[in-house]
């Protein structure tokens, strides 16, 4: 592909010279460029791309994509834009042959049970015979590759080529987790939704959305995107859904429990640590599920799926054959068994909202106690780290604060901000060590008891101030229940 053939996307904004150039790839990294190369410089939040243009052009980039011009003379040639990520994504979709169009193509956000629903949606996709990539917070995965995550949802540019590494593999369906940051930062511009999602909204992310207003319009722009021919997939009993509703041209299909006005609805029949029995109610047809999953959330996220599958024209068989063929999601209520005779299970409940709804829901399963480890990450939201005390206090029995990522702050400080939503002193302790932690609340549990060990999840490591460490809170439980733990002090 010509260098003036791809930068014609970019319109008004030109490339006068070397126009004859073969471009062999793009990227917004000086640490990625290769030889033919195109490199788009983006000022970020930590650092600035231009400051890596020399860079690039020294390991090969045959044109720089910028926001501003450089200073200096550069033998490429330099093609100014006003927004260098939404230019990224224009010459990502062109580059990878605007894969999306070719494909059927589900998005979902909400603050939580996005990654839950996007395995529920794509285990549907799957029982019907269809091959289904995913993008999301545990992994990408484009058939039989799996890549570890990143981000969420990753920059455009690896969206695009993950949707046409799919494509090469014969997969034409996807579902994708579009996170508020991808929509704010164009990450997702250049993909053309088939149906998309609103799981629910809560406080979350605002150090980077300054309100809840900012952050739900960002969250919006994904309803905002879909076509008449699209299907919006609301939650009726969250009242931001209205929200999202006036902002699309997309058919409107509601999901709900409490709200019998829904276009699909769930009777909740019974829960268990197990799994959940409900009547899935729709205009489809009815049929009893069994869910290997538990609680109330799950169900919701078992609901936007299903009324997905509806969407993309899949019956009931397909619907109740992808829901309960899903065993669990990794660190997500994910039950840990090593013979021990009380319930030790991981979630990934970050937010104040998924910690309530968590705790809830194993209130109403556990015979004892409910004994809670979990943190707040750093150099994230601080609104969230009262709130997620106050709820620890009011739900759990005992619980530990101890670290989650405490990235570049300092840990104790961390700590303090959750203590602030805290009243008694008697029911918490502190731990720094996570390890430590997860051991000293498994050693307190007596049989009938549930731990809960919340933040995070799937995750592999812990980020401190200037590494990542391995760390597996199900490796850690396992150390500790199969006796191997080596203890710290
Ligand atoms: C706040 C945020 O969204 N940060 C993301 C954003 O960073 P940024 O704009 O600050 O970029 P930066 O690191 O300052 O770098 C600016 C530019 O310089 C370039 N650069 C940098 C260094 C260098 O040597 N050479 C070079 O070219 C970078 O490639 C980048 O293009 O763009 C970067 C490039 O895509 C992302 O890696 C980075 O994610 C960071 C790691 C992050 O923590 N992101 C989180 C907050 C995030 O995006 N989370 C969402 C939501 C999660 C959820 O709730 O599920 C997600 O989708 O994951
Ligand atoms: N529908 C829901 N409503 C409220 N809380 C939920 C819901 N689904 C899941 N949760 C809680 O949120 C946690 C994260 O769930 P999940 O990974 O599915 O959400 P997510 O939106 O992908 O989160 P993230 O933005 O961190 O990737 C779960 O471990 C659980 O505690
Ligand atoms: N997607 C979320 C995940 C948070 C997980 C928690 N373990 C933390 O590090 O705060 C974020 O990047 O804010
Ligand atoms: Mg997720």
């Amino acid at each position: 592909m010509k260098l003036s053939e791809i930068c014609a996307v970019l319109e008004k904004y030109k490339c006068n010279s070397f126009t004859e150039k073969v471009v062999l790839g793009l990227t917004h990294d000086s640490r990625k460029v290769k030889e033919g190369y195109i490199f788009v410089a983006i000022k970020g939040y930590k650092s600035d791309g231009h400051d890596f243009i020399s860079m690039a052009i020294e390991k090969g980039a045959i044109a720089v994509v910028a926001e501003k011009g450089v200073d200096y003379v550069i033998n490429v040639p330099q093609i100014v834009v006003p927004n260098a990520r939404r230019a990224l994504s224009l010459l990502s979709e062109y580059f990878y042959g605007y894969p999306s169009s070719k494909m059927t193509i589900v998005g979902i956000t909400g603050t939580n049970g996005k990654t839950t629903t996007s395995f529920f949606t794509k285990s549907i996709i799957e029982s019907s015979g269809n091959k289904a990539g995913l993008i999301g917070t545990i992994y990408y995965q484009l058939g039989s590759r799996i890549i570890p995550a990143n981000e969420t949802t990753p920059e455009s540019v690896d969206i695009q080529s993950h949707l046409s590494d799919m494509l090469n593999n014969n997969i034409r369906y996807a579902v994708i987790e579009a996170s508020s940051h991808a929509l704010s930062q164009h990450r997702l511009d250049g993909v053309h939704f088939r149906s998309a999602v609103f799981t629910n909204l809560s406080a979350e992310h605002l150090d980077y959305h300054e309100n809840i207003k900012n952050y739900r319009e960002e969250k919006i722009k994904l309803m905002r995107g879909l076509d008449e021919n699209a299907s919006a997939v609301l939650n009726a009993d969250h009242t931001s859904s209205k929200y999202f509703a006036k902002s699309t041209v997309a058919q409107i299909v509601w999901y709900g429990i409490k709200d019998t006005s829904a276009h699909v609805r769930a009777e909740i029949i019974n829960m268990g640590v197990n799994g959940t029995r409900f009547l899935l109610i729709s205009p489809w047809g009815k049929e009893v599920i069994h869910l290997k999953l538990t609680g109330n959330h799950n169900v919701y996220n078992a609901l936007a799926a299903a009324t997905t599958g509806f969407c993309l024209g899949f019956d009931m068989e397909i619907i109740r054959k992808g829901l309960e063929s899903l065993n669990n999601v990794p660190g997500r209520l994910e039950k840990l068994d090593y013979g021990q005779d009380f319930h030790v299970l991981i979630d990934y409940a970050h937010t104040h909202d998924a910690l309530q709804v968590v705790l809830e829901t194993l209130r109403g399963i556990a015979a004892r106690r409910i004994i809670l480890v979990f943190g707040c990450g750093g150099d994230r939201d601080k609104g969230k780290r009262a709130k997620m005390g106050h709820i620890a206090e009011k739900y759990s029995d005992l619980f530990w604060i101890t670290n989650d990522n405490p990235r570049s702050e300092d840990p104790l400080n961390i700590i303090r901000e959750i203590q602030r939503g805290i009243k008694r002193d008697s029911c918490y302790k502190v731990q720094l060590d996570r390890k430590v932690a997860i051991e000293e609340a498994l050693l307190e549990a007596k049989k009938g008891d549930v731990v809960v060990i919340a933040g995070k999840g799937h995750e592999r490591c812990q980020i401190l101030k200037d590494k990542s460490i391995p760390f597996d809170d199900c490796e850690v439980v396992k150390q500790v229940l199969s006796g191997t733990m080596v203890s710290q002090n």
